[in-house]
């Protein structure tokens, strides 16, 4: 089943209306994107199979994905260690981190050693909004995740990878490719060049709000947040 995508322009506008006419909140938008991060994570391998997880966050709602699903991956009984080296301004990120400091979830500065003791990586570093050339702190953190033998589930999209045009030509992420990529409302564009498991998750979106947008609500089974589709 291939779904149809939706690039960076619309999935902003998107979340724009699910904020204003919608009515929702940012911070519900973030905890159901990040309860379908850990369920995906869950169908990937569970905590008896895996249970070091290194969850990379980057500074915007990419990185507040990957926070929610942290906690979530925590009840579920895995050990998240974090890397969030470039905390965003907004509350939200703040609120978020105290829950996990509050449940004791380690932060680490050091990537590279946390993981080599990992078991898996979740990559929430750049969503939809990333662009241009990978700046600092993070190139040595998408070289070392290209470079991995450790499997990754990427949270929107390869961070690093180009929106709409896929893997870079040149720089860290040249040869980055994932084992497994959950798309949060809709794929984006970038899946045409992405070979590993793919899940769609953000289950939150009106049949009528995805018609006007020109994409299709997934066929969430039951109370499943995520449905896996062919790539
Ligand atoms: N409707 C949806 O599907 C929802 C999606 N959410 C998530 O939110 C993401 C989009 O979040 P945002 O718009 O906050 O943006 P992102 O989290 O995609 O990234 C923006 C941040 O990355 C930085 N950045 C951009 N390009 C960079 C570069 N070249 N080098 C270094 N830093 C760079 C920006 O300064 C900004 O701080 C989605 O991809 C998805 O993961 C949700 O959590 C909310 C609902
Ligand atoms: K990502």
């Amino acid at each position: 089943m291939a779904l149809k995508t939706i690039g960076p322009k619309a999935a902003a506008a998107l979340d724009e209306e699910l904020m204003s006419t919608g009515s929702f909140s940012v911070y519900q938008l973030i905890e159901l994107a990040g309860l379908a991060v850990a369920q995906a994570m869950f169908k990937l391998s569970p905590p008896s199979q895996s249970p070091n997880i290194l969850v990379a966050c980057g500074p915007g709602n990419n990185g507040g994905d990957g926070l929610v699903a942290a906690r979530h991956l925590h009840y579920f009984g895995y050990k998240p260690t974090m890397y969030y080296p470039k905390q965003g301004k907004n509350e939200l990120y703040q609120r978020l981190r105290t829950q996990l400091e509050q449940l004791k979830v380690p932060f680490t500065d050091d990537f590279h050693a946390a993981l080599s003791k990992s078991d898996w990586v979740i990559d929430g570093i750049f969503g939809f909004s990333f662009s241009g050339e990978v700046r600092e702190p993070f190139p040595a953190v998408i070289k070392a995740l290209a470079e991995s033998k450790i499997p990754i589930l990427a949270v929107d999209a390869p961070s690093s990878w180009n929106i709409e045009e896929g893997p870079p030509s040149d720089g860290p992420g040249k040869d980055y490719q994932p084992g497994a990529l959950i798309s949060l409302t809709a794929p984006k564009p970038l899946v045409k060049w992405f070979k590993g498991r793919h899940f769609i998750g953000g289950r939150f979106i009106a049949q009528e709000v995805a018609e006007k947008y020109g994409f299709d609500v997934p066929p969430y089974q039951g109370s499943d947040q995520i449905v896996e589709i062919d790539t």
